[in-house]
């Protein structure tokens, strides 16, 4: 939020629904709801304090008058303390009535911006040829054409950047945060003017965000239409985007830059090397993302073209990729030497479960990961993933988990455990969704939940039809009304009035999506809401 704001303070009221943290690893979240009023500055977006008692008017006006605040969109307040001589602040409120509640922003760990257009489309095929078919081809749209002679050329300016590019990120940035997502991690292309122009339009329209221009330089895997020219090529124009997005961005308060080797095949050991002296250059350090054990294929493939590493994650490490602020996105396929190292490294993981289902990858061992204390959350994967939406991505995440029990690997490596223990429950998924992806960006203490001081990126979040009568909707019902929905429906949500608070999010997660979203903040800034 700027300096420019009429008002000192947003005042938030209504129903707050979070994650606990987790004590340490291995402990389960809870989901915990509170009630009353939270405020947070315009000045920088984060949250100052909070009254859990201030729940009904008369508390909540008490909270005012002792606070010397007034709501400036109310009428002039009455009695003898008058407007003029308090603060004027903005309340919103998450209407009860209509099972309103604020809830911490989605963070999409693992996200491929210029892929948006293919999502749903992946036939029967699996990672490897999936690539050739519909990833490559769509990704080298982003620049302009290659010359039939000189080949494919790095396009410098943003001039060169091709009109449905920009049309593509706008949408998808819409499209993301029209279902509650504040902060996402997105690979671009290896197109410098097109990656600065996705920074550009997150940073404009006030998403949150990791920007990585992808590279790829490895002739053996990458097609000759879209390749960068050689190991120095994928580093310096790399440089640039970092460049750019750190002049749009200087405080990296909104937009960072992430290095990203696309994957160890398309990466030759030189570009590798320069990629992780470039993540190392910064202080501090860059962030970096990759794929990695997403599918056998490609297991067997990395253990070809790296013979000399002991393993997939070997590669990384030996490159120095393998940080505390690396995003690995998949490992469905790490073997446990690799988990150790991954921990070792305190590397972090997006579990892309509607992807991994999708692309008939596997079932990452979420349970196997969380026990041993690596840091997971949740990505979207789009297109390898299907939907844009992180709560599809929770809901996903537990369905796979429900199947994992059932592998041949998990009863190998658990034989005499059969408690079902590998399960996610909602409230875990959630937490992946919110503070797990939090630690994931390296932002634990900044986003996922509500604490004093925490940016206010969050979402309103509205489930059921709005009540048209002071009757609940099942007594309704059993008067004789038919239709429960006959005020409005929000959603696939039913709400009968009969649920418990921790039902209603159940609910939520099982049948919700982006008609839920009723509004969207990003460090305190309104950035999305409901047509
Ligand atoms: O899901 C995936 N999406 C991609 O674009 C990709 N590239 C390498 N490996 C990948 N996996």
């Amino acid at each position: 939020m700027g300096s420019t704001s009429d008002h000192a303070f947003n005042v938030y009221r209504g129903t707050f629904i979070q994650l606990s943290r987790l004590p340490e690893s291995g402990s389960k979240p809870e989901l915990c709801r509170d009630q009353g009023a939270l405020w947070v500055s315009t000045a920088d977006g984060r949250i100052k304090g909070w009254d859990w008692q201030a729940r009904d008017d008369q508390s909540f006006a008490d909270l005012m008058t002792r606070s010397g605040w007034a709501d400036l969109d109310a009428a002039e307040p009455t009695g003898g303390n008058p407007r003029a001589s308090r603060i004027g602040v903005r309340v919103i409120t998450a209407n009860e009535e209509n099972n309103e509640f604020f809830f911490p922003g989605f963070i999409d760990t693992h996200i491929h911006a210029p892929q948006y257009p293919n999502a749903g489309l992946f036939g029967s095929t699996t990672l490897l040829d999936w690539l050739d078919t519909y990833t490559f081809p769509i990704e080298s749209g982003f620049g302009n054409q290659p010359d039939p002679k000189q080949g494919y050329q790095i396009q410098t300016k943003a001039e060169d950047t091709p009109v449905p590019a920009q049309h593509i990120y706008d949408q998808v940035i819409s499209r993301t945060l029209s279902h509650g997502t504040t902060c996402a991690s997105y690979f671009a292309t290896i197109h410098i003017p097109a990656t600065n122009a996705l920074a550009a339009l997150c940073h404009a329209r006030g998403q949150r965000a990791f920007i990585g221009r992808v590279c790829m330089d490895e002739p053996k895997f990458c097609p000759k239409y879209y390749c960068d020219f050689s190991a120095d090529d994928s580093v310096s124009a790399s440089r640039d985007t970092i460049n750019f997005i750190h002049g749009l961005d200087p405080s990296g308060r909104l937009v960072k830059p992430i290095v990203t080797p696309r994957f160890a095949p398309t990466c030759s050991a030189p570009a590798l090397q320069g990629l992780g002296d470039l993540a190392a250059e910064f202080d501090p350090p860059l962030h970096i993302q990759t794929h990695i054990a997403e599918n056998l294929n490609e297991v067997a493939l990395v253990k070809e073209l790296f013979p000399e590493a002991d393993s997939y994650a070997d590669v990384y490490d030996k490159f120095n990729l393998l940080t505390r602020k690396t995003i690995l996105a998949h490992a469905v396929h790490l073997s446990a030497e690799e988990r150790k190292l991954v921990r070792a490294r305190d590397a972090k993981i997006s579990h892309c479960p509607a992807s991994n289902s999708a692309l008939g990858s596997g079932i990452c061992p979420v349970r196997t990961l969380l026990d041993e204390g690596i840091t997971v959350g949740l990505g979207t994967d789009v297109s390898g993933g299907y939907s844009p939406s992180i709560l599809e991505a929770a809901r996903q995440a537990c369905l796979a988990s429900r199947l994992l029990g059932h592998t041949a690997q998990w009863k190998h490596d658990h034989p005499s455990i059969d408690d079902g223990r590998e399960k996610l429950s909602v409230a875990e998924s959630l937490y992946l969704a919110t503070r797990g992806g939090a630690a994931v960006v390296d932002m634990a203490e900044d986003v996922g939940g509500f604490e004093m001081g925490m940016l206010w990126d969050v979402q309103l979040v509205q489930l059921g039809g709005v009540k048209k009568a002071d009757k609940s909707p099942l007594e309704e019902l059993t008067d004789g009304t038919t239709d429960l929905v006959e005020a409005g429906p929000i959603g696939n949500v039913d709400i009968f009035g009969t649920e418990t608070w921790e039902e209603k999010i159940q609910k939520w997660v099982w049948s919700g999506d982006d008609r839920n979203v009723k509004a969207v903040w990003v460090g305190g800034r309104l950035v999305h809401t409901r047509a």
